[in-house]
């Protein structure tokens, strides 16, 4: 695990920052936009927003634009992945009714990266459903997946001469068992028994229908790589017993496996252990069909292989048992029936949920060869929370620890070709509000222009980049941060 060979990112390895449109842009009703999930939820719970601090003006990037590119610059990354609010664009979700002005924000900042050579990596769907179609029940309703698969259309077809790089929702898992069964992020169903599943279903539908859009009408031409972001942190046993290995099994299979397994696994459905265990559970609790809804055989072709890479958003690691309480039932909670916990002795973040454990990443990655036949692999989010201040050497010291766990997964056989920092700077995070700072650069929320200035772990990563190794000695003279002239520069034409 830990010998001292040095080893290098390959020289095609894409290094780039990430951020969502909620989480940093504001403008939240400008120039025409519609409202959001996100918008509702957090005007019509604000005491849920830890300090107060919702998405209304952010990190104001819908105005910041400009400074965003330029920080970029600054790094020296190979891409910028973004989301596009769909309410922006589409301000009640339909294509009939199109919002050029919030077009044009995105044609302005996708114009900026690629004057200076950054390419953009755009997410299709960061959690922001446009409210009118909550309405109609969301992710729940069939329809959501034509919705989704007309929007994406739209998108790629004004985009798809400039984008190389797609994908089409950010992390499903969080997006139907946080916004339907707890209910905890928007739009707030507590759904627990079914609305999760029925989630589940229709985003892996409309991400296929996506996929196959583009690879119909656009691939030949414009060549470009569509995948789908999946929150793939570790599970492992907390020990190594019967029951606790049994107990990680079935949380990686209830926790990315069900959105994994459709698409890249060789028989393609639903796991079969999640399968087995709703499907005996739903008869039990006197449902007449399983709450975990059935693909058919043309659903399970359709969503099979449906993606050019896996987005693997990776923070941190949980060690599983069963559950010790019992949980309300019927919900997902009670069907998978696990505990999670983290090692005591790793170093904390601000984020209650995220302790730092490289090795997690390692395993996960070897997991992912041997269970999905060494897909391709984008690192599309991996960070690390802190209190506000520019010396932010634990996120420097957990970007270096990961970052030499991915060497290693990538030397025994992981097909990485790239890494996301989340995030390029200070944002909403959601519920969390701006009480959980991710970025490389820091935002004074309290200042007119959201100024932003760089913190040590954007030197550090910067360095990185030009190196293209880890060095953990290394540290910048000062914290001054400057635009240099990358010659070497990769032309992003990755090979998956
Ligand atoms: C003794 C302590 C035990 C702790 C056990 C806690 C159990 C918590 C249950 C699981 C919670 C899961 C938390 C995992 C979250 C991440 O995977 C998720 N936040 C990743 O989503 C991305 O997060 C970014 C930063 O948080 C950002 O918000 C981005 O938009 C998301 O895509």
């Amino acid at each position: 695990w830990s010998d001292h060979r040095k080893r290098k990112f390959p020289t095609n390895f894409l290094f780039g920052a990430a951020t969502s449109a909620y989480q940093v842009e504001g403008g939240w009703n400008a120039d025409g936009k519609g409202e959001s999930i996100w918008d509702k939820f957090l005007h019509d719970n604000p005491d849920l927003v830890a300090d107060g601090r919702n998405g209304d003006v952010a990190s104001d990037s819908y105005h910041q634009w400009r400074r965003d590119v330029e920080m970029l610059r600054e790094l020296g990354v190979d891409f910028y992945r973004f989301s596009i609010s769909w309410s922006r664009v589409l301000p009640t979700g339909f294509e009939n009714e199109i919002n050029e002005a919030g077009f044009k924000y995105y044609d302005n900042l996708i114009d900026e990266l690629l004057k200076h050579e950054i390419q953009p990596m755009v997410t299709l769907y960061h959690f922001e459903l446009p409210q009118p179609l909550q309405e109609l029940g969301g992710w729940t309703n069939p329809l959501s997946v034509t919705w989704f698969e007309n929007y994406a259309k739209l998108v790629f077809r004004r985009y798809a001469d400039k984008v190389k790089f797609w994908i089409t929702i950010n992390q499903p898992n969080t997006v139907c068992m946080e916004g339907y069964a707890s209910g905890i992020m928007a739009p707030g169903l507590n759904s627990k028994d079914v609305g999760g599943y029925e989630c589940a279903k229709n985003v892996l539908l409309a991400h296929a229908k996506a996929y196959r859009a583009y690879q119909t009408e656009f691939k030949k031409k414009y060549e470009g790589n569509v995948g789908i972001s999946i929150a793939v942190n570790w599970f492992e046993a907390l020990s190594n017993t019967t029951e606790n290995n049994e107990a990680a099994e079935r949380a990686r299979a209830f926790e990315f496996g069900l959105y994994l397994d459709p698409i890249w696994s060789k028989k393609g459905d639903f796991p079969d252990l999640v399968k087995k265990i709703v499907d005996k559970k739903s008869t039990e609790q006197g449902f007449k069909t399983s709450r975990l809804p059935k693909l058919t055989a043309a659903e399970v072709k359709l969503i099979k292989g449906s993606a050019d890479f896996l987005g693997m958003n990776h923070y941190t690691t949980f060690q599983v048992q069963p559950s010790q309480t019992q949980f309300e039932a019927p919900s997902v909670e009670d069907d998978r029936n696990t505990e999670y916990t983290q090692g005591p002795a790793w170093r904390a973040a601000k984020s209650p949920w995220l302790k730092s454990a490289p090795y997690g990443l390692y395993k996960a990655c070897l997991h992912l060869n041997l269970n999905y036949d060494y897909l391709p692999i984008i690192i599309t989010e991996h960070g690390w929370s802190s209190d506000p201040g520019l010396e932010d050497q634990d996120r420097v010291d957990n970007m270096r620890g990961y970052l030499g766990a991915l060497l290693l997964a990538m030397e025994d056989g992981t097909e990485v070709k790239g890494y996301t920092a989340w995030s390029l700077m200070d944002n909403v995070e959601w519920i969390a509000g701006t009480s959980e700072r991710f970025g490389l650069y820091e935002v004074d929320f309290e200042s007119e222009q959201k100024t932003r200035t760089a913190r040590l772990s954007a030197l550090v990563y910067k360095h990185i980049i030009e190196s293209r190794e880890v060095e953990d000695a290394w540290r910048p003279s000062n914290l001054k941060i400057a635009i240099t002239k990358n010659d070497k520069k990769n032309n992003y034409r990755v090979e998956l």
